[in-house]
């Protein structure tokens, strides 16, 4: 994301401005009325090639792996009045003093402007706040011809919160894009062997994802800042929500719609009591202050947590508000009982079939075998509270998870217990330890056998590392080890294909298949699944 330090402007869009189709975009409120205003230039602007606030017309010609349009100017007006360069909108409101064409016409060639809410193909007004030595950013201010992808956001805050980047594209063209940004991550690591699109094609497939494109998260932490004094006695919560797009200021929300229903029912519910607990001087609690810049006390806020668990017995839903209360979630029959704190997937929708692309991928014969011969061997790296292997138990012979958080791997260990699962042992470690260090096995009949002797040729390794991907050490002993096949999903593609430039280049894997999953709809999140097969030799 780019430094947002010194742009102040982005949170005011509170303004609707319509646009050519009659579908509304927002529109900041300090742009009407700005030749009246004396803007605030930040003082680390870099004044070239465009003043601060400098208004363009763009031709948006892709999107950046922000998801943020990139756009050249539209020179159209000019080119077909007079051919001079030029620039459809008017520059007579900034505050600098520069003329519209003298600006224009040091603009390099091809100069670069990218804008966030835009489609490609679309032409759109916008306004300079930051320049690059290679590009400039700028806000979107009006879309002039919208894309016949553009579609009406189901959040009236959509392009104020940060939260979403997508809800103004249709749904087809997200998971496009997201299908795109894997094959842009892998194509630039010019891993050997996959260095052309072809290549990479016949083994990527397109983004999947469910119908359940809104209210599908089962987890939302917003927060809030301590409350402000009003006068004596008499504070007030401001925000309750998330940061808004390229700032830390929060946003208040009072209804996310990418939240279950469940969730929204109860965040409206400790909206409404926060606020009048904020009235009464409750929230200003002393034990929560830390130092500021000033080095004086100040009051600080929180972050809430709000997690939908399986329905209760009566089939109403639960949702979770304390960190460190147990929730169970279950996925494909199996429970998955967990603390709130804790990790574990956000979508009941696309989770299942995650686990089914992972046991798929796990059970096909292994290459080079007799047909059916398939691996009996599971071992889940990054395993939380135990998904993959406990998902895997009843397929494969012995299951083996590791996982650094010392909690979520004995949840491991008791939902193996609560789902009678007797094949699945979970090492509470970090997974570097795997191979060199990992404990006896317990489970009845292995006690014998050891992590790094697992045959070789009957094994597979899931790895579902956080966004930073694998340790080299870690990648250093799974290539020592070398086992038949490797799952890997990840949540950061561009780790992930760094990663696999490693498993391929290194570790001489062949890339079998790669799966995006739409597991974050609305937004420029995309989950990622690879499958490598050790080379044959
Ligand atoms: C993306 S989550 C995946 C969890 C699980 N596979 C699931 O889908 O529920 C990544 C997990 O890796 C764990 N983790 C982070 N660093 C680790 C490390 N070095 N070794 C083992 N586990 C780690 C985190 O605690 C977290 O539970």
């Amino acid at each position: 994301m780019s430094d947002d330090s010194d742009h102040d402007a982005i949170g005011d869009l509170t303004k609707e401005g319509t646009n050519l189709s009659g579908s509304s975009v927002p529109l900041h409120t300090n742009v009407a009325g700005a030749s009246s205003m004396v803007e605030r230039v930040p003082p680390k602007f870099v004044p070239a090639p465009f003043p601060y606030h400098f208004q363009v017309t763009l031709k948006i010609d892709t999107l950046s792996d922000m998801g943020w349009g990139r756009g050249h100017l539209f020179t159209e007006r000019y080119d077909t009045n007079d051919g001079s360069k030029g620039n459809t909108t008017t520059n007579d409101d900034i505050t600098t003093g520069s003329d519209e064409k003298t600006v224009l016409d040091k603009v390099p060639e091809n100069w670069e402007v990218r804008v966030p809410l835009v489609l490609p193909g679309e032409v759109v007004k916008a306004r300079i706040f930051k320049n690059f030595d290679s590009h400039s950013e700028a806000d979107l201010m009006e879309v002039i011809q919208p894309s016949e992808d553009r579609v009406d956001p189901q959040c009236p805050l959509a392009g104020t919160c940060g939260g979403c980047q997508f809800q103004h594209m249709k749904i087809d063209r997200q998971r496009e894009w997201k299908t795109d940004f894997v094959r842009r991550g892998i194509v630039a690591q010019a891993i050997q062997g996959y260095t052309s699109l072809n290549s990479i094609d016949e083994k990527l497939f397109p983004t999947v994802g469910t119908d359940e494109i809104y209210h599908y998260r089962n987890k939302l932490t917003p927060h809030y800042q301590a409350p402000v004094k009003m006068g004596d006695d008499e504070y007030e919560l401001e925000a309750i929500g998330f940061q808004q797009i390229l700032s830390r200021k929060l946003v208040d929300v009072e209804d996310c719609p990418i939240a279950t229903p469940a969730i929204n029912i109860k965040f409206k519910e400790t909206r409404r009591s926060l606020h009048e607990q904020a009235k009464n001087g409750l929230l200003n609690n002393k034990k929560r202050r830390r130092k500021n810049r000033r080095s004086r006390n100040v009051d600080v806020g929180a972050t809430l947590l709000f997690r939908q668990a399986d329905n209760d017995e009566d089939g109403n839903p639960v949702v979770v508000t304390d960190y460190n209360e147990y929730m169970t979630t279950t996925v494909k029959g199996i429970k998955f009982r967990y603390q709130a704190g804790n990790f574990f997937q956000n979508n009941d929708y696309v989770v299942p079939l995650m686990v089914d692309g992972v046991l798929e991928a796990a059970l096909q014969p292994v290459s080079g075998s007799d047909s059916d011969k398939v691996p009996s061997y599971f071992i889940d790296c990054y395993c939380g509270s135990g998904l993959f292997a406990l998902s895997a138990s009843s397929k494969f012979k012995l299951c083996v998870g590791i996982e650094v958080n010392e909690k979520a791997a004995k949840e491991a260990g008791d939902n193996a217990k609560l789902n009678n699962i007797s094949n699945c042992q979970f090492v509470a470690a970090s997974a570097e330890a795997l191979f060199t260090s990992s404990p006896a096995l317990t489970i009845p009949g292995f006690e014998e056998q050891k992590i790094q002797d697992f045959p070789r040729d009957e094994t597979v390794v899931v790895l579902d590392p956080p966004r930073k991907g694998c340790s080299g050490t870690f990648l250093e002993q799974l290539f020592a080890y070398s086992p038949q096949r490797i799952i890997y999903m990840s949540c950061g593609p561009s780790t992930q294909a760094r990663d696999a430039k490693g498993i391929v280049e290194i570790g001489g894997y062949d890339i079998v298949s790669i799966q995006p999953y739409d597991l974050f709809p609305q937004t420029k999140h995309v989950e990622c699944l690879m499958v490598f097969e050790k080379k044959a030799k």
